[in-house]
């Protein structure tokens, strides 16, 4: 006989539900009051929704009679909502370990990009690479991000620049969608790094007008299903004009306007990403005063990044102003060969200690607020009725002891659930 449902987690500890009343998104108090019940269960239905949630005895006397695939018991461990990483450029084939080496020698991540090294080194090698070859590293790398936590995660395209090789990113991360368990967002970031021989003007042009329609044309066959635009707008990269251009370009397409800016020079950035309407701007480590209170005017999230500044030993991102401004602060790990972090409980950390954002505010930030940034917080992102089942049992009692334990996720995250299905188990946690 089936059951009626597909997952019961049981008694836990604390179920960090993360919002009270189906918010798109959190601000600053409502992060700081992040929705934690003690002693809670969790029902998962068939179709990989959540049922119900809320005291273990209030679940049990509801669901006393009904069957389930799989139960577990969450006595002492903690209950959160699967992870959201809302930056990474996971898609890539060589590695930049060289280049780590001279950045703690003393080279600028702008100097090596000038001198054909960076974002352009990956160009060439991810050119080189077929697409079954940057399918396998991508697949280990979202396996990773997935026994990290992370249950729904930005995948950008970025390190062909010709429209061949942006085309090949897109169906291998259209690949793993069909594949694979982990949800994923797919950006087209064709405007990553202006291509040799070209200028900022031409490769904005070449991407308008021969990029956009074949997108276009693909997601009309139902061939690759793209949602966010992305441009690197960087003093020496994309202008700001340049970035208007295409934004707006995308924008005419459908998609969804979440691109990088003001992260090495002050750009005017947000200020753009508020008047175009974008969902999400990543980085602002250089932001203005004035593009702060832009973003805090609009419903376009800051996603911050928190291992850029630490790896490229660049100011921090205001996180403080930007909250108590009013602005949508999301988190992401810029997964990317510059930055190699698969693991948002230490992105968490890390906005902790450095951008002094507190485990509450960090959290909402890596869950509800990440969703929102991906246009995805009416699925993802809490663990309200209605939502996907996805989630994560840490085995603790305190939901704290995941960003408190810097790099300790592995040893406390026991299950990571995606729909209701158990997607990893640590079978060797020992219970501290
Ligand atoms: N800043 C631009 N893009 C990436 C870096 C990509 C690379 O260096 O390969 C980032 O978000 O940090
Ligand atoms: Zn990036």
């Amino acid at each position: 006989m089936s059951c009626k449902f597909k997952l019961l987690l049981e008694n836990a500890e604390q179920m960090v539900v993360v919002c009270r009343k189906e918010e798109e998104f959190l601000l600053q108090e409502g992060m700081q009051q992040l929705a934690v019940l003690e002693n809670a269960s969790l029902v998962v239905g068939n179709d990989g929704y959540i049922k119900a949630v809320g005291p273990t005895e209030l679940i049990r006397n509801q669901f006393s009679h009904e069957s389930f695939e799989t139960k577990i018991d969450c006595s002492g461990k903690c209950v959160l909502p699967g992870f959201i990483d809302a930056h990474t450029h996971p898609v890539w084939a060589g590695d930049r370990v060289n280049e780590f080496a001279m950045k703690l020698a003393g080279a600028t991540y702008m100097e090596i990009h000038q001198a054909g090294g960076g974002i352009n080194s990956t160009v060439e090698y991810t050119t080189a690479a077929s697409e079954e070859e940057l399918y396998c590293s991508f697949k280990h790398r979202l396996q990773r991000m997935l026994r990290a936590g992370t249950t729904l995660v930005e995948c950008k395209s970025g390190y062909g620049l010709k429209l061949e090789t942006e085309l090949k990113m897109l169906r291998v991360i259209e690949r793993a969608q069909t594949e694979m368990d982990i949800g994923i967002s797919s950006t087209y970031c064709g405007a990553h790094s202006v291509p040799k021989g070209k200028n900022a003007v031409e490769a904005a042009d070449d991407i308008i007008t021969n990029h956009l329609p074949a997108l276009k044309q693909l997601a009309l066959n139902g061939e690759i299903h793209v949602d966010n635009i992305d441009v690197f707008c960087e003093k020496g990269v994309f202008d700001l004009d340049s970035t208007k251009r295409i934004l707006q370009a995308g924008k005419a397409i459908g998609l969804h306007l979440n691109f990088h800016g003001d992260e090495l020079s002050p750009m005017k950035s947000a200020e753009l990403g508020a008047e175009l309407g974008a969902h999400a701007v990543s980085h602002l480590e250089e932001i203005s005063d004035e593009g702060i209170v832009a973003l805090a005017k609009t419903k376009c999230s800051a996603v911050l990044l928190p291992t850029t500044a630490y790896i490229l030993r660049l100011k921090q991102p205001r996180a403080r102003d930007m909250l108590n401004a009013g602005v949508i602060v999301s988190l992401g790990s810029d997964f990317n060969p510059n930055a190699y972090c698969l693991s948002m409980p230490m992105v968490m950390h890390l906005a902790c200690v450095n951008m002094r954002m507190s485990l509450n505010e960090a959290l909402a930030a890596a869950t509800i607020n990440a969703a929102y940034a991906l246009g995805r917080s009416h699925t993802h992102g809490s663990l309200e009725v209605g939502k996907q089942g996805d989630v994560v049992i840490i085995n603790s009692s305190r939901w704290e002891h995941l960003i408190y334990q810097f790099g300790g996720h592995q040893e406390l995250i026991e299950y990571v659930i995606i729909k209701g299905k158990i997607v990893h188990k640590n079978d060797s946690i020992l219970g501290l």
